[in-house]
């Protein structure tokens, strides 16, 4: 029966309650349907274990409800679902002295035993929120007071031996040796600050040069950044990814030291002051390229890792870009892994509080898939497109003067209206070709399928990438 498809797949509540309540509750539905006697009642009584059918998938997290505190409140379910059941069965009955014998006291105990189900269905919700509740109070204590954990081979950068570990590659630091690297922190290494954090270009002993992230003392989520950088995923090495070298957590200071990528971000090439000679802000082929290169990285983290890593941190300002121009996807701080299915809750501050970029499906449940990232990743696109940043400013209503529009609003009807040429950025080609056009078009029109309003009609990251090697075979032809 299809109500109870829902709860099928929650096989930890039928242990919870004792007995298999999907199966009860289905029966007693059917058994209420052809009742002879009390027929009413034993319809409402299929009414309200119905409703508990509903309730029940929400009980989920299997280690929390073994607990006695949520367990007990819920021991007497079982019986009380096997009791209704055998009621409905007694109202089935169709010898008629029996039914006049019993009428009364089935009568009794039905509304006796309604009166029990409808007790739990206060208590089901209840113990859902205080579940949950439990949980983010544990989410926001870890943030909070866990102390980094060491990976297991950590390595000084005297040693750069490789460990035959999953942390190959990334070195601990001692504070000294980030110090000697970056001048102690000099203002003329200083490359750029972020919301947790200030970025320092430096070369360690051996010659490389590096961008050391030194991470806000303020920064509420500080453990929480560099931790996830160094658990999250596991030496990520893709060739789109800004790579992770090393990292330190000494007294009070959080650093972690990155692949240093001369030619600045996306956002720069876009909004900033770099030269229009930068091909990034000059030529379309390699804005495609760029937008390309960053889409494989995402492709990389939603499709190589089980569970999948939801980046959540998608912008123009986190795709950087290396000496010979090849795009990275930085700053993996706020990711999360993600299982498929599982519907998971977040309070990601980083991803609400980013304007323009938000997903507005995860601002209104606060559940993040890789759809998440896919929205963000629109964005970017648009961005590329028309060379505005995320908000912009427009001309209001004539008393108004100048209002904040964000990029999507503004871009998208454009776009649906087949008035792409009104939106483009000037500075590249002023008169694109007939092919390049085209591959705009392309970019443009998957971006319009990210921003759906709604994730579940956004295309895959890995639809995006193909498209986007279509748009990037248009611009080069
Ligand atoms: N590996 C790097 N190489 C060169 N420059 C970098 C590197 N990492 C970051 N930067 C520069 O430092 C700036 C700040 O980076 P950071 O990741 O701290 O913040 P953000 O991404 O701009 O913002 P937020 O932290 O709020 O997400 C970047 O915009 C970029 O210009």
């Amino acid at each position: 029966m299809e109500l109870w498809a829902g709860l099928g797949q929650a096989a930890t509540v039928a242990q919870l309650v004792g007995v298999d309540a999907g199966g009860l509750i289905t029966l007693i539905t059917q058994a209420a349907l052809t009742a002879r006697q009390n027929k009413k009642a034993c319809e409402q009584l299929s009414r309200r274990v119905y409703m508990i059918a509903d309730l029940l998938p929400h009980l989920q997290q299997p280690e929390l409800m073994r607990r006695p505190e949520f367990q007990r409140p819920l021991a007497g379910l079982g019986h009380t679902l096997r009791e209704a059941h055998d009621l409905v069965m007694l109202c089935q009955r169709k010898s008629r002295f029996y039914r006049f014998l019993n009428a009364r006291s089935l009568a009794d105990k039905l509304r006796d035993i309604q009166s029990r189900i409808d007790s739990y269905l206060v208590l089901v919700p209840a113990i859902s929120y205080i579940a949950l509740t439990h949980n983010l109070n544990r989410i926001d204590s870890l943030r909070q007071n866990h102390t980094i954990l060491p990976p297991p081979a950590s390595t000084s950068s005297h040693s750069h031996a490789v460990p035959a570990s999953a942390w190959e590659g990334v070195a601990r630091f001692t504070l000294a040796e980030i110090a000697a690297a970056s001048n102690s922190y000099a203002f003329f290494t200083k490359v750029g600050k972020g919301t947790s954090g200030t970025v320092y270009r430096g070369r360690l002993h051996d010659g490389r040069d590096v961008a050391i992230k030194r991470i806000s003392k303020s920064a509420r989520d500080r453990e929480m950044v560099l931790r996830t950088e160094l658990t999250v995923t596991p030496h990520p090495r893709h060739s789109h990814l800004v790579r992770l070298l090393g990292w330190c957590a000494e007294e009070d200071e959080r650093l972690l030291v990155t692949e240093y990528m001369s030619n600045g971000s996306l956002h720069d090439h876009l909004h900033g002051r770099k030269p229009p000679s930068s091909p990034v802000t000059a030529s379309w082929k390699t804005r495609v390229e760029v937008l390309l290169g960053a889409s494989r990285a995402i492709k990389y983290l939603h499709h190589s890792f089980v569970p999948s890593v939801i980046h959540c941190n998608i912008k123009s300002s986190n795709i950087l870009l290396n000496a010979g121009w090849t795009p990275r996807l930085s700053d993996l701080g706020f990711s999360v892994r993600h299982e498929a299915g599982v519907e998971e809750h977040h309070y990601q501050p980083q991803v609400v509080g980013k304007g323009g970029y938000m997903d507005p499906e995860y601002c209104r449940t606060g559940r993040l898939t890789p759809a998440t990232d896919v929205y963000s990743f629109g964005v970017v696109m648009l961005e590329v497109l028309t060379g505005k940043p995320p908000i912009i400013a427009t001309r209001g209503e004539e008393e108004q003067g100048e209002v904040q529009t964000d990029l999507v609003h503004f871009a998208l009807p454009l776009i649906e209206a087949g008035e792409l040429d009104k939106l483009l950025d000037g500075r590249p080609e002023p008169q694109p070709t007939a092919l390049q056009i085209e591959a705009l078009q392309w970019v443009a029109n998957t971006a319009v399928v990210c921003l759906h309003r709604r994730s579940i009609l956004r295309p895959r990251i890995s639809d995006v990438v193909a498209n986007l090697e279509i748009a990037l075979r248009l611009a080069s032809s």
